[in-house]
């Protein structure tokens, strides 16, 4: 049988045999209770206690997770699917047929241990999804599901500006079909060693917000008060975390916290991204007199971040913009 996987153990090999690294992956070891809101009361008299709880959450944990979601759970199962026999392709096929910018795999700017991501992505800007998959049915799964995430990410991001005082209708016109991202993750079992590896490096997300559909094997970690703490997955929920732009448009109300994925040498794992990301022309600037953050473009924001990473290796985010 062709291999899948990419050559992640021959690539990094010597990164591999390197001596201990000072700083083990050291997983957290007390799974949270991160938030969890019923989306279902937004259609009841208690619908204002449920977005008083989004924006809570985001202001003190920058992560919730969401029931009664209106995500069609045989769509989640399908795309779960879709999504194994994707990455169960043989590797040489998924790197001819997904152009340069679609089909990731491991960190060609890693130079220790701790820079390395253990997994392979397809990312997929929602304009393109046409083009990046020509198999009807995984075309059509995408499509489906990116159509409703987008509704529900808009749907929170409204409230959640509505919360600031700002107007919500602002955020759903700059964040729409053409210019918000999908990625595919799947983390194949990683070697056994003593550090830990990362199946994704510690990192926020340089979006408003991102949605995140998990599968039952963990791993996902957040970091709260100084601490990596693991988040359960509940087959129920969809899990939902601030991005660096909705920090500074919310002038630090809301947080955009660092969250990593810890591999398992046991268990290979799959989760679904959704990024509410808008348009390149679109200025993130905060409503409030003293802002933390100048003023920038997104177009801006990711030209820095990539330059960031292909320099010194890592994305040094919202700091780079304070005011
Ligand atoms: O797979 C996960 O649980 C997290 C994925 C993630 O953080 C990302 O794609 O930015
Ligand atoms: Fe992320």
């Amino acid at each position: 049988m062709e291999n899948s996987n990419p050559p992640l153990m021959s690539t990094y090999k010597k990164l591999l045999s390197s001596p201990p690294a000072p700083c083990n992956v050291d997983s957290g070891k007390e799974y949270c209770e991160l938030p969890v809101i019923d989306l279902g009361l937004l259609n009841t008299d208690r619908s204002e206690v449920c977005k008083r709880d989004i924006a809570a959450a985001s202001s003190d944990w920058g992560f919730f997770q969401v029931v009664n979601h209106g995500i069609p759970s045989d769509l989640l199962d399908r795309i779960q699917l879709e999504q194994v026999n994707l990455f169960h392709q043989p590797f040489d096929k998924k790197v001819l047929d997904f152009s340069a910018n679609s089909y990731r795999w491991g960190s060609p700017a890693a130079t220790s241990v701790h820079q390395l991501s253990w997994s392979e992505a397809y990312h997929i800007p929602l304009s393109q999804s046409h083009e990046t998959f020509k198999h009807n049915s995984t075309r059509e799964t995408i499509e489906e599901l990116a159509a409703l995430l987008l509704k529900l990410a808009s749907l929170l991001a409204g409230i959640l500006a509505e919360r600031l005082g700002c107007n919500a209708e602002y955020l759903k016109e700059k964040c729409n079909s053409e210019t918000c991202y999908m990625r595919l993750n799947h983390y194949p079992e990683c070697p056994n060693i003593p550090s830990g590896l990362f199946g994704l490096i510690p990192h926020t997300d340089s979006d408003f917000l991102t949605i995140l559909l998990q599968d039952q094997v963990g791993g996902l970690e957040l970091m709260k008060l100084g601490k990596w703490i693991p988040v359960k997955p509940n087959p129920a929920a969809l899990v939902v975390n601030i991005g660096d732009l909705f920090q500074a448009w919310s002038n630090g109300v809301y947080k955009s916290v660092e969250h990593r994925v810890v591999s398992s040498p046991h268990h290979e794992r799959y989760s679904v991204a959704f990024f509410l990301c808008p348009s390149y022309d679109t200025i993130i600037q905060s409503q409030e007199q003293s802002s933390i953050y100048r003023r920038f473009s997104f177009k801006e924001y990711r030209q820095q971040v990539q330059e960031d990473v292909k320099l010194i290796g890592y994305k040094v985010g919202l700091s780079r913009f304070l005011a």
